[in-house]
């Protein structure tokens, strides 16, 4: 299992946030070349953040690169620099069909990406919501769906507000999406990089809701984010007593038991089983802080 609990993006025009990232204990790493760069500085950009890829300073961190939007002038120069070189994963912003993911999959092969780097693609608009279904579906090359939370309240028109009512049903379209796709998917981010409590109340609901991740603007975001969507103590020592409370049942012949009092099944061992795996990838992570 790989942990995507983090997803720390960094400005591809900033070589301290690059530097920086070395030590950061993001689980995965987008190094920006769409709005976190003035057009003047996106050619730089993309030079720096290639030379970076190609380096390969994040250790087993996971590192995306997110390019330009397809109706830029940037993005197919984007995508032919950035296969060379082959990150884990291209992100592209303002998807809105299946046919925008085999049209960004068919660039990077054309450009000799390696079959390693797979495309994430950014749900930021309400057609893309909408669509989200045919996209999480279009290709087995897409591995994650991405929640751009910013872009999407503004086209919504949406307020910005605690507890993110009018963002939740766009969310849950896509959450439901990517899960019946078998896909993972990412919240957005949080942009008031002081506002500790308010940060760690939405990375509580995401989790709740069933994202795997956040993605994150700022280092201090790192440390309650990836402790809300790890599993708690608490929680593997209760997953490892269903486990075993339950193949001792099955042991006995009996498929259904009760655990402190609550019902368990077979479905009840499979969750227990995902919180004890996740727990294990998350310890073995070599960027802990
Ligand atoms: C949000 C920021 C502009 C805040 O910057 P600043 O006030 O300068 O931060 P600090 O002074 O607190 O920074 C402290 C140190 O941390 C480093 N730093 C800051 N951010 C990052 C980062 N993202 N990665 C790595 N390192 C970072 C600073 O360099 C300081 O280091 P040092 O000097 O050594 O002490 C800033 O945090 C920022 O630019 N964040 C990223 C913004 C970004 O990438 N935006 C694009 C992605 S979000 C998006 O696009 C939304 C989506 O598309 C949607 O629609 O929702
Ligand atoms: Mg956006």
């Amino acid at each position: 299992m790989r942990p995507r609990r983090s997803v720390l993006y960094l400005p591809g025009a900033n070589e301290r946030a690059l530097k920086k990232a070395e030590a950061l204990a993001a689980d995965a790493l987008v190094l920006d070349l769409e709005d976190a760069v003035a057009p003047d500085a996106k050619e730089a950009a993309r030079r720096r953040v290639c030379e970076t890829v190609a380096a390969a300073p994040y250790g087993r961190r996971e590192v995306a690169v997110r390019v330009n939007g397809i109706d830029t002038q940037w993005h197919d120069a984007d995508v032919r620099a950035v296969a060379e070189v082959g990150p884990d994963a291209v992100v592209v912003p303002k998807m809105g069909s299946a046919e925008d993911v085999r049209r960004v999959e068919d660039a990077l092969a054309e450009a000799g990406a390696p079959d390693h780097t797979s495309v994430w693609a950014m749900i930021e608009t309400p057609a893309a919501v909408l669509r989200a279904e045919e996209i999480a579906n279009a290709s087995s090359t897409l591995t994650v769906l991405v929640m751009g939370t910013n872009d999407l309240a503004k086209e919504l028109r949406a307020e910005s507000v605690p507890g993110r009512a009018p963002l939740l049903t766009s969310l849950s379209l896509c959450l439901l999406a990517a899960r019946a796709a078998g896909k993972s998917i990412l919240d957005g981010v949080y942009n008031d990089v002081r506002d500790t409590a308010g940060f760690e109340a939405e990375c509580v609901q995401a989790r709740q809701l069933g994202f795997d991740g956040k993605s994150l603007i700022h280092p201090g975001q790192l440390e309650p984010c990836n402790r809300v969507f790890a599993p708690s103590e608490a929680e593997v020592e209760h997953a490892r007593r269903v486990v075993a409370a339950f193949e001792e049942a099955v042991a006995q012949g009996r498929g259904v038991i009760t655990v402190d009092g609550r019902m368990v099944e077979n479905l009840h061992v499979e969750q227990a089983r995902r919180v004890l795996a996740l727990a294990e990838a998350v310890r073995d992570r070599p960027e802990r802080d």
